[in-house]
């Protein structure tokens, strides 16, 4: 398919299910509802029987006109089929009012599978996949899961009418039916070739339509960016070609699912010609009625109708089918993240200590090539180095949110790995550098951390940042809402809103990665104090960015490259004139409060900075 079909391949995590496992797959999800499905399944019988009685009432009423030409017969005739109508109606009335329920119930499970799903993978899952895919495979992939269902109904009620029909006619006459049957196999030639393409033609085209929507949904969280760097063109150059790929690739199934249905109508009628050109010799010569004649050729018409339109809804069927795949893969996908038990964590006093580790999070770069670290509980310590040392990817690890591979991890000396990760996390306080607030106010916000927390909880613990002031500057104080992900407050307030959650939720280890958005001095000293409050009585791992924060630290570790190259407090780090001074006459010089342009630099030895040199040079990429 060349150029055309670029990006379109399957993701790391699908699997490719036979229709077979697949079709196994569904039908667990109905075994709840076994005696819809029965009630289903008599009511699909009973249509298809009344569907049969009609060509069969019409070719004996003939064969009784014929020999009795009495219009009594004529008028209980026209009385049955008029029955038989109503009742194939009612039937199917019912059956499909059933079977929407059934159909709509079992959807509303694998969602919930589905989402769950979601919930339960580790953060790498969600760095690989972009969440207009995921959003995709939770939404419209478990829709399409409920078409497949109803096309399967369907189906089967038809082949049953296939059977049904094929049986009475061989009873009738066996060499007619031969005759109308020599087609069969060039129908289930085209019909079984074609199966192979549409699930190819469908794969590509739910992929294309994944592009389409996260590019979509990229562009849109983007949006203030693109403006900014007027990048507005080049967003709508890429979503034209990726829109544009999605085109050729419905135009080329398009094509496919139309040009099939034709071929097979055609072979069909060829059926139909030959049933009606040696049954008018046999009724000629005697050997059939001309009752039976008539049951050939409208039974023939229904009998070729369920392969033919199989053909005509083989595409929303494949469509349903790789979409279950889709939400299945999502299902069965491998964690990353292993644990080797369940412990319960009841409390932690929250000493630390990485052994050996190595980490990377794919085979293309190291992170953490050999890292020993051992924090104190109680401790507080602060994470410096250049941007890409590792400072985030520690906090990471003891945050349980990614797989290292190799070393250990000891949390209380206990193997982070054998610790139960629901109740470990609840042990564990996290403010990212980007706080998300969830629509909202921000009472509800704070009580995120604990919903049990009275108001007056959630009011105490907000007073104790910065006296409460910040909530007397909200508009509606707590009750203020806060928007989607907080956007209707401040930066500021937003990281105030964090801090009180995770005060609120009195974790044993706190983990910060502080913000690098500067806010005025004002929620500065504020976040300071509620910091201050923060980092009492627990261990604390602060990816600082701020001077003072630094300073608060018990102990400072610079990174670099995933290694620790020195430690110690300010005083002592500035007093070694090694990397820790570089850095802050590069980064935190300009915080400090005596800050003037061009001034206050502390002396870095040579050696240092050569070395600073190489690192920066770039080096061939390291991999174990
Ligand atoms: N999710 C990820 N997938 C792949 N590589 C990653 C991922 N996150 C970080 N990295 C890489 O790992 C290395 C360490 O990143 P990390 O975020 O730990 O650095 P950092 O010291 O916290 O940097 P910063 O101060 O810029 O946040 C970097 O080279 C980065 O590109």
């Amino acid at each position: 398919m060349g150029f055309l079909m670029d990006g379109l391949d399957a993701e790391a995590y699908d699997r490719t299910y036979t229709d077979g496992q697949l079709i196994k797959r569904i039908a667990g999800y109905f075994k709840p509802k076994l005696g819809v499905v029965v009630v289903v399944s008599i009511l699909v019988v009973l249509k298809t029987l009344m569907d049969t009685a009609f060509p069969l009432l019409v070719s004996n009423g003939i064969d009784t006109l014929v020999s009795n030409k009495a219009l009594q017969t004529a008028i209980w005739l026209a009385a049955l089929l008029l029955v038989s109508g109503i009742l194939s109606w009612v039937f199917n009335m019912l059956r499909q009012w059933l079977t929407a329920i059934a159909v709509g119930d079992v959807v509303l499970q694998l969602r919930k599978d589905a989402f769950n799903a979601v919930m339960d993978r580790d953060m790498s899952f969600f760095d690989e996949f972009s969440s207009g895919k995921i959003v995709s495979r939770v939404t419209s992939d478990t829709d399409k899961f409920a078409t497949v269902v109803t096309l399967t109904v369907n189906l089967l009620s038809q082949f049953l009418l296939f059977i049904l029909i094929a049986i009475i006619l061989f009873f009738r006459s066996w060499q007619l039916a031969l005759i109308a049957f020599t087609i069969l196999p060039a129908i289930m030639l085209v019909a079984l070739g074609f199966r192979y393409l549409a699930r190819t033609a469908t794969q590509r085209s739910q992929r294309s339509m994944g592009r389409v929507n996260s590019n979509v949904q990229e562009a849109v969280s983007g949006i203030i960016v693109a403006k900014n760097f007027r990048q507005e063109q080049n967003m709508y150059n890429d979503f034209k070609e990726i829109n544009t790929q999605a085109f050729h690739v419905d135009v080329r199934s398009g094509i496919l699912y139309n040009g099939v249905f034709p071929v097979l109508v055609a072979i069909a009628n060829l059926g139909s010609t030959l049933v009606i050109y040696f049954g008018g010799h046999n009724v000629l010569n005697h050997s059939i009625t001309a009752g039976d004649w008539f049951l050939f050729v409208q039974g023939i018409a229904s009998l070729w109708f369920p392969v033919t339109s199989i053909a005509s809804f083989w595409s929303q069927f494949q469509l349903g089918l790789s979409a279950s795949e889709r939400v299945f893969a999502l299902l069965d996908a491998e964690p990353r993240v292993h644990q080797t038990g369940n412990e319960m964590v009841p409390a932690l006093k929250g000493e630390i200590e990485f052994q050996d580790m190595f980490f990377s999070y794919d085979d293309r770069q190291t992170v953490l090539p050999d890292f020993n670290l051992k924090i104190q509980a109680g401790e507080t310590v602060a994470f410096v180095g250049h941007t890409g040392a590792g400072k985030s990817s520690i906090a990471k690890l003891v945050a349980r949110f990614y797989e290292y591979q190799g070393g250990k991890l000891l949390i209380d000396k206990s193997d982070i790995r054998s610790f139960d990760l629901h109740d470990y996390r609840r042990r564990l306080g996290i403010v990212p550098q980007v706080p998300f607030l969830f629509s909202g106010t921000v009472a509800e916000n704070i009580r995120y951390a604990r919903p049990g927390a009275s108001d007056a909880e959630v009011l105490q613990i907000a007073r104790q940042i910065g006296d409460g002031d910040w909530i007397e500057a909200l508009p509606e104080g707590l009750e203020t809402q806060v928007g989607e992900e907080g956007k209707a407050l401040s930066m500021g307030q937003r990281q105030l809103v964090a801090l009180a959650r995770v005060l609120l939720q009195d974790p044993a280890i706190l983990i910060l990665d502080e913000a690098t958005a500067s806010v005025d001095p004002l929620t500065e000293s504020q976040i300071q104090e509620g910091l201050d409050i923060l980092l009492e009585d627990r261990t604390a791992i602060l990816i600082a960015h701020r001077l003072s924060t630094i300073k608060q630290a018990d102990r400072i570790i610079v990174l670099n490259r995933g290694r620790i190259v020195e430690e110690g407090n300010h005083e002592h780090l500035m007093r070694q004139g090694g990397h820790y001074a570089h850095l802050y006459n590069t980064y935190f010089r300009h915080q400090s409060p005596d800050y003037k342009p061009g001034e206050g630099f502390v002396e870095v030895h040579a050696s240092v900075l050569d070395e600073i040199d190489q690192a920066t040079t770039p080096q061939p990429e390291e991999v174990r």
